[in-house]
């Protein structure tokens, strides 16, 4: 990949101009064949510029790139970008040493400005350091939301979700084409912001709720972005690719909005007598918004490729063979009936190997000086773990481009971060700690979609497996289909 064609970081002429200005000063060395090794003792890798290291090298679709550099220098390599040390872990013998053996090294994240910027500082749960700030936000999420009883709690909020989607799109959306992913991404959004504040934030209907949409998706792809200030600060000041511009207007928008809800709820929390405590027991009277306005802490510091149509056809019918038999055409599938769908449970799982929605994981960060496999890897060292890659690494799956749920029948493999093959949610103690809710909605919104309508897209549509990168990575071209309903009209009629 040559300079400019690498050039999404490289996109306005002030960008190109301060770029070869400081390239210039580095141009004798680099025509002299002068380049700098990673650091000492670094696992082998590619060896990059001055000042640039490997960025060159790559385009923003690292994951595909870094899955091609483990292909020559192994399952941990090490490369710059910019000034900045970073490791790729691209097996899973590798992501158990770094994310398990020495998961106390590894328990920070990366923090860019994009990132600095939209968590306030890294105050998030995603982003702050690991410490007691981070230990406080992570115990309030796992006993507010996501214990075995709060999970439960949430079931009849979850089904009245799912249901409704189903009967709109019976009634409203009957042989025209719907977009499957935001319709989805609709109704998980509005689940969980009736969770967090008791009200559906991305509705479509109203003019905030898409605006809301078309914030969070900016967010994605900013967040996503490399961004040069990133990995060279000194260009920082320039901001030459637009980026903190970008990430500061979302910033602000959002801030309003938080702003304004917080005082709505402040208001609306004065006028009550009834003191409560914990949202799962009080929903409908406490959200997690009250929960975050009650704590209170003593503690000081808490501060693929192709994806031919046959293969999905021929999957698709044994999941909805599956779905028949378990549910029959006369009511809408509930949350119980998974654990009597293995077929379901098993195409779900090679959804999650062959197309992560988190391709590198969010980045770590590695807190100390420390070695890797007899390697060393510096302080503050950023750690990719490339799932993307090891799904497609033949040395740990079979056949691993083909979609073949079948894999998954007869196999103990599960993504709850034991099997360091197959990690969609991460591991460890900075594990994804809203799976329970995301592993539970995918299962139920795919097999309800499925149960209740019969799906037809354009071919070029369904054949066009590119994906669109940002801190996620989602399918290019929008999964566009029309639905025919398949179950008893009473069922959609009086559900
Ligand atoms: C299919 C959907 C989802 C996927 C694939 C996913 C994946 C991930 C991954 C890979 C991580 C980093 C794990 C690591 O570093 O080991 C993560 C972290 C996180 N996820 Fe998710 N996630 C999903 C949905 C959700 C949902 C629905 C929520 C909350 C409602 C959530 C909340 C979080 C939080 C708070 C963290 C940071 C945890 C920490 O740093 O301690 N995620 N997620």
């Amino acid at each position: 990949m040559d300079l400019l064609s690498s050039s999404s970081l490289l996109s306005s002429p002030i960008t190109l101009a301060v770029t070869l200005s400081i390239a210039s000063y580095f141009l004798i060395p680099i025509l002299l064949g002068a380049r700098r090794q990673n650091w000492k003792n670094a696992p082998p890798g590619p060896v990059g510029l001055p000042i640039f290291g490997s960025l060159f090298h790559l385009s923003q679709r690292f994951h595909e790139e870094f899955c091609e550099l483990a292909k020559i220098y192994g399952p941990l390599f090490s490369l710059n970008l910019g000034l900045k040390p970073a490791i790729v872990v691209s097996s899973p013998e590798m992501a158990m040493e770094v994310m398990k053996e020495k998961e106390g090294m590894f328990s920070s994240r990366t923090i860019t400005e994009a990132i600095r910027v939209i968590s306030y500082d890294a105050h998030s749960i995603i982003f702050s350091p690991y410490g007691p700030r981070w230990k406080a936000l992570r115990r309030i999420l796992i006993s507010e939301l996501f214990s075995p009883k709060a999970f439960e709690q949430f079931e009849p909020l979850r089904t009245k979700q799912v249901h409704s989607l189903l009967k709109y799109l019976y009634h409203s959306k009957w042989n025209t084409q719907i977009n499957i992913a935001e319709a989805a991404f609709t109704a998980l959004a509005n689940l969980v912001s009736n969770i967090v504040c008791s009200k559906n934030l991305f509705d479509n209907s109203k003019p905030e709720g898409r605006k809301m949409k078309e914030m969070f998706w900016e967010l994605i792809k900013v967040m996503g972005t490399p961004n040069f200030s990133d990995l060279i600060p000194v260009v920082k000041p320039l901001d030459t690719q637009g980026l903190k511009r970008r990430i500061s207007r979302v910033f602000n928008q959002l801030d309003t909005f938080y702003e304004k809800l917080i005082e709505e709820k402040l208001a609306e929390r004065a006028g009550k007598a009834e003191k409560l405590e914990n949202v799962a027991n009080n929903f409908g009277k406490m959200d997690m918004l009250d929960v975050l306005l009650s704590f209170k802490s003593n503690d000081k510091e808490n501060g693929l490729e192709e994806f031919p149509r046959k293969i999905i056809k021929g999957m698709l019918s044994k999941l909805v063979q599956e779905l028949d038999q378990v549910i029959g055409n006369n009511r809408f599938m509930v949350e119980s009936d998974i654990p009597n769908l293995p077929y379901l449970q098993a195409t779900v799982k090679e959804v999650f190997r062959l197309h992560p929605a988190v391709p590198l994981i969010i980045p770590r960060r590695s807190n100390e000086a420390c070695e890797v496999a007899g390697y060393n890897i510096p302080k503050h060292c950023i750690v990719y773990v490339n799932v993307w890659g090891m799904a497609r690494d033949p040395k740990v799956w079979d056949h691993p481009l083909e979609f073949k749920p079948e894999r998954f029948l007869d196999s103990t493999v599960d993504i709850k971060g034991q099997d360091f093959n197959l990690l969609p949610f991460g591991t460890g103690r900075r594990s994804c700690v809203g799976w329970p809710l995301a592993h539970r909605m995918v299962h139920y919104y795919l097999a309800a979609l499925l149960h209740a309508f019969e799906w037809e897209s354009p071919p070029e549509i369904l054949n066009d497996m590119h994906e669109r990168v940002g801190l996620s990575i989602q399918k290019d071209k929008s999964l566009l289909s029309t639905p025919k309903p398949r179950l008893l009209p009473s069922v959609y009629e009086y559900n």
